[in-house]
Parts: structure tokens; sequence; C-alpha cells
């Protein structure tokens, strides 16, 4: 039999070990920075055992976010510049993972593999084109030959496409984790993301896999900053200080409430191509509340992430029989998080941390885990989501 090559000779070593570190990493819609979760792990599947040995959020300068924001969710882009990015965030992310595994005192020769999300520039499920010949699509870029080379580690990339090839919208992703770090047989539990949008993933008392649900749900924080940044120069609205001096507009809460996607069959992802300030200027224009103050519009936009949050979860969910753990950086938005205690007063609300996962950490875990199962796993079935191991390996050399 001819010998295999010294890549596949490593990667066969990386899955066969009986602990693992893994690298997850997560750029999320709302730009804010780089997630880095360094982890250990053990096993797979339901068996996993992990530990987060170390995590940080490396933010982004400006100039960066720009750049991205150029191409991003947007129609219309320089296809030089898509390209030009592609490039450039793989070696730009490769060198914050190096300064990070610095910082910590870590090897790069010691971490088995890195699984890198890439950044989402553009997310196309039909339900959103609606273009008869095409299905559902997404694209994350950042290529991980540039990681894997620059840091010398297995990189494993592009989750996302998989679930697509196997019948799902390439998101959210959130449940093949959220099954294995939050289930608890006896608690019905939902676990909340709030990030640029916001996603959950129901977790039934039975522990019959069958019945576990992870759906987006509409704007988490991307509506928020965006008016932040269009409107006052900050790139979010800091513990709520601009929320909470303006007041909620009504009017147009409810126009902003009834838009069709909230009532789209499960499970179901949207992204800023939707919910972006295009769409709020059309509400405005429906409802005459062009003028409401800045302050105003962030307040009933902030009002408008908690109700549809809440909503969600009182129209599916046994409110009185759950516990609901928030985590994103929206779990940090007092305003949204106030709006949602009201809204669901017998609910249990508390974040991860109760869990023991760091909230801010919680994706860049999960992608982490997503590559170990890539490494090591066998496809799960799990709600109606598509048993498959997900991710593409680049090889250092
Ligand atoms: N102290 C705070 N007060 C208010 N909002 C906050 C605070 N800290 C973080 N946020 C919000 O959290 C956002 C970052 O959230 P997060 O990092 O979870 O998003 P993401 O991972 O990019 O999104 P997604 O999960 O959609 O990909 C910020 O842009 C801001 O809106
Ligand atoms: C296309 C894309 O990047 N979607 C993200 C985004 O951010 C939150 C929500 O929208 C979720 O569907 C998804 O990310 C998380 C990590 C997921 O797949 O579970």
């Amino acid at each position: 039999m001819p010998a295999l090559n010294q890549n596949l000779q490593k990667l066969f070593a990386a899955a066969q070990k009986e602990e693992r570190l893994g690298i997850g990493l997560m750029s999320g819609t709302s730009l804010d920075g780089l997630d880095i979760a360094l982890c250990r792990f053990s096993g797979s599947g339901l068996q996993t055992k992990f530990k987060l040995i170390n995590f940080v959020t490396i933010p982004y300068e400006e100039s960066f976010k720009k750049e991205v924001q150029q191409v991003f969710a947007k129609k219309q882009v320089s296809l030089e510049q898509v390209t030009l990015l592609n490039a450039y965030i793989g070696t730009f992310h490769a060198e914050l993972i190096l300064q990070a595994l610095a910082e910590w005192q870590v090897n790069p020769s010691d971490v088995d593999f890195i699984a890198s999300h890439g950044q989402t520039i553009y997310h196309a499920p039909k339900r959103l084109h609606q273009q008869e010949n095409y299905g559902n699509a997404t694209l994350q870029i950042g290529d991980a030959d540039h990681i894997a080379v620059k840091t010398g580690i297995l990189t494993i990339s592009d989750f996302r496409q998989k679930h697509i090839a196997a019948g799902g919208e390439g998101a959210p992703l959130a449940l093949y984790g959220d099954v294995l770090l939050g289930s608890k047989p006896g608690e019905n539990r939902v676990l909340l993301n709030i990030g640029g949008i916001a996603n959950l993933t129901y977790l039934p008392a039975d522990a019959d896999y069958s019945k576990v649900m992870c759906t987006d749900i509409g704007p988490g924080n991307t509506l928020i900053d965006a008016a932040c940044r269009a409107y006052f120069d900050k790139p979010f609205d800091e513990d709520s200080a601009i929320a909470y001096s303006g007041t909620v507009d009504e009017t147009l809460l409810d126009a902003l409430l009834h838009h069709p996607f909230f009532n789209e069959n499960l499970p179901k992802t949207t992204g800023p191509e939707l919910f972006n300030l295009d769409f709020v200027a059309d509400a405005q224009q429906a409802t005459r509340t062009l003028n409401i103050a800045k302050a105003d519009l962030v307040a009933t936009l902030s009002a408008f992430t908690a109700r549809s949050i809440a909503r969600f979860i009182g129209a599916n969910f046994p409110v009185a029989d759950l516990k609901l753990f928030t985590s994103g950086g929206g779990a940090r938005n007092p305003f949204v998080i106030d709006h949602i205690r009201k809204a669901l007063p017998n609910a249990t609300i508390a974040d991860t941390g109760e869990l023991g996962i760091n909230p801010d950490a919680k994706e860049a875990i999960l992608f982490a885990l997503l590559g170990n199962e890539a490494l090591c796993g066998e496809p799960i079935a799990i709600g109606s989501n598509p048993a498959v191991l997900m991710g593409k390996f680049s090889f250092s050399g």
C-alpha cells in the first residue's frame, strides 16, 4: 500500500489522539472583532469532553471594519475587493491567532487544529433571493489556506456549505454544540444567542434530539449597531445609554414587528441583507415616523429586538417551565435584556455563564467543536437538521 503523504499522516495522527488542542474562530455579523477560543478535547459527538483553556476577542480597527463593510451584505460590490479581502482576512486572522498564542505562551506546534468560520459577507437563503433557478447560498471569506500556511496549523473551514449541500440554509449551526453544551434531562432549555442576528436552540426536557430546534429569530444587534454608526458615530450602544435616553415609538415598533419574515416556517435564517436601515426607513415612511429623534429610533430598534425575541419564545415554548440562557454581545445590552424579562415574566433567564460557558466565547467554542467533529466525529441527526460532518481541510505544507 503506498504511504500516506505527510499532510494525511498528520491528519490521521490528530484524529487518533486521546486529547486534542483546537482553536475555534468566530468573526460574526457585528464585525466587532475576532473571537479566538482555545479548547482541549477528548472524544467526539455526544461523548465529547471539552475544556475552554483560553479566550479572547481581538477588536477590529475601524479601518478594517470599513473595508469589510464595503462588501458586507451588499448586492453590488467590487469583485476585486472581495478577492483581495478573501486572502487578506485569512492572513490577518492567522496573525491574530499567532498573537493570541504568544500571549498565552502556547506553542503553535502544540495546537492540533484551527476551526475557522471566516467572515460572512453575504447570506442568501432562497427565502431571501427567491430566484427560481438558485437554491440556498451563503459566502464566508478569509481563505483557510492562508491561515494554515501562516500558522503551520491544520485548518478546517467553510462549515456552512455542507449544511446547504445536505438541504439546510447554512445556518444556524449552533445546535450541534448547544446539544452538547446545554442540554439537561428534566429541564426545558432555550439557549438564546444575541449577536448581529438573534438565534436560539430549544433543548427539550426529555432529551429527545429529534425535538431539538434551532433557528434564527430576527435582528439581534444589527439594526441597533447600524443606527449607532449612522447617527451617533458609535459602533454600538454601550450599556444602552442611547436607548435609555430615548422613548420607544410604538407605531413604528408595531410596523417593524409585522415583517413577513416573522411568520415564515421554521427553521429559518436571515441577516443584515434583510434587516438593515433601508428596511427601517421603509417602515418609518409607512408609519410617518421618519422625523422621530434618533435616540427614539435606537430605543425603538432595541425594543424591536427584545419584543421579536420574546414573542417568538412565548409563542413556541412552555415559558413557565423554561430556562433561558443568553449569550452573545446582546446579552450585555441591558435595555434589550430588561425588555425581554418584562415580556416573559414567568421565564427563568440567566446567561450561559451559569452553565459554565463564557457567553462571549460560545460561538467560537461551537466552531472548535465542529472542527473536532470534522476530525473524528460521526454525523449526528438532531432535529430536522442535516446529519453531516462539516468543514474543509487546509494543510500547512
Ligand atoms: N456593553 C454593551 N452594551 C450594549 N451592547 C453591547 C455591549 N457589548 C456588546 N454589545 C453588542 O454586542 C455586539 C457584538 O456581539 P457579538 O460579538 O455576539 O456579535 P457577532 O458574533 O458578530 O454576531 P453573530 O452572532 O450575528 O454572528 C456589539 O456590536 C454590540 O451591539
Ligand atoms: C450566515 C451567518 O453567518 N449566520 C450567522 C449569523 O449570526 C447569528 C445568526 O446569523 C446565525 O444564523 C449564524 O451564526 C451562528 C454562529 C450559527 O450558525 O449558529
